[in-house]
């Protein structure tokens, strides 16, 4: 096609592929607020202002739809999961969740924390009720991203969507997860209180300068068998010559940002 397609720089590295890796993505990712980025933790400023969220819908156990969408596995939410304070200028409303991944257990994350690179991150999706007159206002997107680590025990809440990666192999394979709820995927509610906040961009194009960013510091934990089965199982092609892994944007400069805390 005309212009090819995105995608990453396993993919635009293998000769198979003609496609644009993250140096070559149009859009705004060639801007100065994008994401992902380094988190240098004591040069954080604290904002008193950063309290808690209150989640809605997110304990509902539901029966989602999973795809593999050629980039990542998406779990899509319905209408009525939504969040509110964090620091937010109004409430959100959840659109979908995905994750970044690599085999190697700490290159899989797109943020990283001092230098340290983690083995998944998952990012749930969420859009601001818009009124028509707003132009596209810096914070119109907020994600909620959770860094996952190699933890020595299985992740019971994460097996519905472990278990549906046999079933969405090929891009544009899509299926139905056993019932969950999006709560039993994150670390308990009380360790949310604590996140890193700044201003970015989507991490894939057209980048977006339109996020409002939430790094949490309490960790996901996961099997590594759990970790593994994202790339053993998902391709990034329908002729399945090549595993979905390591769908992580190289890290974006701070700029004139700061990074603040709750
Ligand atoms: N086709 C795809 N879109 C995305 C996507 C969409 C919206 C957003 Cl906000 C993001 S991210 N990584 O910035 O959270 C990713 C992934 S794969
Ligand atoms: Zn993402």
């Amino acid at each position: 096609d005309a212009e090819s397609h995105w995608c990453y720089d396993i993919q635009a590295m293998n000769p198979q592929y003609s496609c644009q890796g993250p140096d070559h993505w149009g859009g705004d990712c060639q801007k100065s607020h994008q994401s992902p980025i380094d988190i240098i933790t004591n040069k954080t400023r604290l904002d008193h202002s950063l309290g808690d969220f209150s989640f809605s819908g997110y304990d509902k156990k539901q029966r989602r739809t999973v795809q593999n969408n050629g980039h990542s596995v998406m779990v899509s939410l319905e209408s009525g999961v939504e969040i509110n304070g964090g620091g937010l200028a109004t409430h959100y409303r959840a659109t979908q969740l995905h994750l970044h991944w690599s085999e190697k257990v700490d290159k899989g994350s797109e943020h990283s924390l001092d230098g340290q690179h983690f083995a998944m991150e998952m990012h749930i999706v969420h859009e601001k009720e818009m009124s028509l007159k707003e132009e596209n206002p810096k914070d119109k997107i907020a994600v909620l991203a959770f860094l996952v680590e190699e933890g020595n025990e299985l992740n019971e809440g994460f097996w519905p969507l472990v278990e549906a990666l046999d079933l969405v192999p090929k891009p544009n394979m899509s299926t139905t997860m056993e019932p969950s709820s999006i709560m039993d995927l994150l670390p308990k509610k009380e360790k949310l209180r604590h996140y890193f906040r700044y201003q970015g961009s989507l991490t894939t194009p057209n980048c977006d300068e339109t996020v409002v960013w939430t790094v949490f510091k309490e960790h996901i934990q996961l099997h590594k068998d759990q970790i593994l089965a994202f790339s053993q199982k998902l391709y990034y092609d329908k002729e399945r010559s090549m595993r979905m892994t390591d769908n992580v944007r190289p890290l974006q400069d701070l700029g004139d940002r700061l990074v603040y805390t709750s």
